[in-house]
């Protein structure tokens, strides 16, 4: 499975673009388009629906300085706003946190033409996005992704939910968001651990579907995180891409869609055997290494397609080794991964590549002998 993208120019964002996803919603990447206040309601307004009254403005703790302008943007239109904010990373995605603000909606008498704001990392934006698919059975939510990562990923797609104590992101739903609104500036008070993690997904998005991801990021790697640089809002706009065209043609994951989880089985499995101490983005770089190195041993890919892994990886200072915390080891992270959503019945699945980049299978069923080889293979 291959998914190509339009060229994005290397002048890119000199003015904000925009990405369909397929007739559904648009994904607008710019340079200051949050304050930009565009024609009438503003940008944000417009999304929310001219039927708005209430607006729940969900936010991360460490975007609290953005929650103002965004929550004064829609109150001059006329907007109630309700401003919440939510526990850090992972623990916003939990069922209390959920119920927390599903309250909150109940307490201001939110109607079906109301509408919700996540503002945020993937955690918050997956957290907002639940509450919105809930609430009333589905209202509108509007993604305004604050992390590299919830911009090429987790902002875009309709993906939401929230984690259980069996594991990872098991509760949740499809709820494609009104519109996704990406202002790069908001990238320059993330801290720089945290926008490396966001490249995992990325290069994901090299290894899948578009080599010149990954031509990018070998080329200089250092201008691939480089706020002020023309390559960094290219390789957004090239993972959107991406994302947008799949997402496009299969939006619950019927069969394309499962591509979006190359290195995740082995990456969720990490998370929740570290108790949610790894981001995200890192786990996801190991999951790549763990599950090139699985394709290696099933014949799928050469030496050299393991070794690209590790290396444009490791040029960003993304982690490719994982040594597990005492006590805990490969028995645990195999019973995580069984959990996986891709698993059917006692299959394990996997998504790998066949013979080179963009190109995908599934890997399914592998011997405990295969598992615990590339579990070797990673454990640092
Ligand atoms: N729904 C999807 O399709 C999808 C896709 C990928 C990942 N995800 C989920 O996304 C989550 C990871 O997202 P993430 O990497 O963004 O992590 P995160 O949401 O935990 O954010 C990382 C940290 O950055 C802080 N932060 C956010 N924006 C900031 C800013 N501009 N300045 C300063 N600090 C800021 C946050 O408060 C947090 O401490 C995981 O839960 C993952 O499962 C979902
Ligand atoms: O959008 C998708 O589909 C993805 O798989 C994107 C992933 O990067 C993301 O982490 C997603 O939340 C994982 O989904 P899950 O279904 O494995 O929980
Ligand atoms: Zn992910």
């Amino acid at each position: 499975m291959t998914v190509g993208s339009e060229e994005p120019g290397a002048e890119a964002l000199a003015s904000p673009r925009t990405i369909a996803v397929g007739d559904v919603y648009d994904v607008v990447i710019g340079r200051g388009v949050l304050g930009s206040g565009a024609p009438g309601r503003g940008a944000i307004a417009r999304l929310v629906g001219e039927g708005a009254r209430r607006v729940l403005l969900v936010h991360a703790p460490g975007v609290a300085a953005l929650a103002g302008p965004v929550r004064d943007q829609l109150a001059a239109q006329g907007v109630d706003v309700v401003v919440e904010q939510v526990p850090d990373a992972e623990e916003a995605k939990t069922a209390a946190v959920a119920e927390r603000l599903w309250q909150v909606l109940g307490e201001h008498d939110f109607t079906r033409s109301d509408a919700v704001v996540a503002l945020g990392g993937g955690a918050t934006t997956d957290l907002g996005g639940f509450v919105a698919a809930t609430w009333l059975r589905g209202v509108r939510v509007v993604q305004v992704p604050t992390t590299l990562l919830g911009m090429v990923d987790a902002a875009v797609g309709g993906k939401t939910g929230i984690n259980t104590a069996a594991g990872k992101n098991l509760v949740g739903s499809f709820h494609e968001p009104a519109g996704v609104l990406i202002d790069l500036d908001t990238l320059r008070t993330l801290p720089r651990p945290d926008l490396v993690a966001g490249m995992a997904e990325v290069v994901k998005c090299g290894f899948i579907a578009d080599p010149r991801i990954l031509e990018l990021v070998e080329a200089d790697p250092a201008a691939a995180t480089d706020l002020e640089g023309p390559v960094l809002p290219e390789l957004v706009e090239r993972a959107v891409a991406v994302k947008a065209k799949v997402v496009a043609a299969d939006l619950k994951e019927s069969s394309l869609r499962e591509i979006l989880n190359y290195g995740h089985t082995f990456a969720h499995a990490i998370e929740q055997v570290e108790g949610y101490t790894w981001r995200h983005g890192d786990a996801v770089a190991v999951g790549m290494v763990y599950v090139a190195e699985l394709a290696r041993s099933a014949g799928l890919v050469d030496d050299a397609l393991v070794a690209r892994h590790r290396e444009v990886l490791g040029a960003l200072g993304l982690p490719t080794t994982y040594a597990p915390s005492a006590g805990r080891g490969f028995d645990d992270l195999l019973a995580a991964m069984r959990r996986d959503k891709k698993t059917r019945g006692a299959l394990l699945r996997f998504v790998a590549l066949d013979g080179g980049v963009g190109r995908t299978t599934r890997l399914e069923g592998p011997s405990e002998q295969q598992l615990r080889g590339a579990y070797d293979a990673v454990r640092g």
